[in-house]
């Protein structure tokens, strides 16, 4: 019973296929490909690749992408089945005020993490933890996931390439090369980049702070998406990079819901 997950952001298509859909285990294969690319797959990096039995995916990039991958996956007989953010789901409860409303992404990311979570509750013998769950992709999330599992809410800000782009776009003196990330930027250049890096480090560190006062215990730190090691130097909290944590989120769905 193979299983391909799948991760559509706004700016790139994830995937990775299992030979089960069971916790633990590592893909067969796996990609990623931008958006503009996408009506190619069926003949590039899926091209070869066996034919998946079943599906499952989250997709915040809008109908028409989603409408546009359900077409490349017709030459397979696997029906398309996409995450919405539920009340509850495999262990987590949606604090949200629609919990429709919250991106399935962050959803199936929470899932995932809260699976990390108990995982490492269980190795260790101690109670789960809280967790800081941090997308850095075209925008960031900072989501709040507390020990029992409640999402308690979370904050979305611009990612790097949306806040140097505003930030070109409405003003004269900013088009600059991309700079480095430095305590005192003494030019523009690394001013709009250590800007960006620490707005970001700032609010993963200020939610971890809250969070950590909210529940009484120091929350583990997860971070995901593409421009998590550009985060990651600047961060002043321990933290763990899990590159692949929608897709444990992914897996985690569906190992729930088929038992
Ligand atoms: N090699 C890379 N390929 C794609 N994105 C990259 C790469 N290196 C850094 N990035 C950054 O990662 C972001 C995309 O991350 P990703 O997690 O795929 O976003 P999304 O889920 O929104 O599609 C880009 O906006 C870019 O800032
Ligand atoms: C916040 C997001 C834009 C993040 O998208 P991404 O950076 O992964 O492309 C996405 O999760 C989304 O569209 N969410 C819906 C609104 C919400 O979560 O409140
Ligand atoms: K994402």
């Amino acid at each position: 019973m193979s299983f391909l997950a799948i991760d559509i952001g706004n700016t790139r298509l994830k995937w990775a296929l299992f030979a089960q859909p069971c916790p633990g285990q590592p893909p067969v294969r796996h990609g990623a490909v931008f958006l503009e690319t996408i009506d190619e797959l069926a003949e590039t990096e899926w091209a070869t690749l066996p034919p998946p039995d079943r599906m499952l995916g989250c997709v915040v990039a809008g109908e028409a992408v989603r409408r546009r991958v359900e077409e490349q996956m017709d030459m397979w007989d696997v029906p398309p089945r996409w995450v919405v953010s539920r009340a509850a789901e495999a262990g987590v409860v949606n604090g949200y005020d629609h919990p429709s409303r919250l991106g399935a992404d962050r959803w199936v990311a929470l899932v995932g993490a809260r699976a990390r979570v108990l995982a490492e509750a269980a190795a260790a013998g101690h109670a789960p933890r809280p967790a800081l769950v941090v997308m850095v992709g075209t925008a960031v999330t900072v989501d709040a996931l507390d020990a029992d599992g409640h999402f308690l809410g979370g904050l979305i800000l611009p990612g790097f390439g949306l806040m140097l782009r505003a930030l070109e776009m409405g003003t004269a003196g900013l088009k600059v090369p991309t700079g480095e990330t430095t305590e005192f930027p003494t030019n523009t250049s690394d001013a709009l980049m250590s800007g960006g890096v620490f707005a970001i480090a700032g609010a993963v560190e200020r939610q971890h702070k809250r969070l950590a006062a909210r529940s009484g215990q120091v929350p583990k730190v997860l971070i995901a998406g593409g421009a998590a090691v550009k985060l990651a130097p600047a961060l002043d909290v321990e933290f763990e990079i899990v590159d692949s944590l929608l897709f444990e989120g992914l897996v985690g769905m569906e190992a729930a819901r088929a038992a």
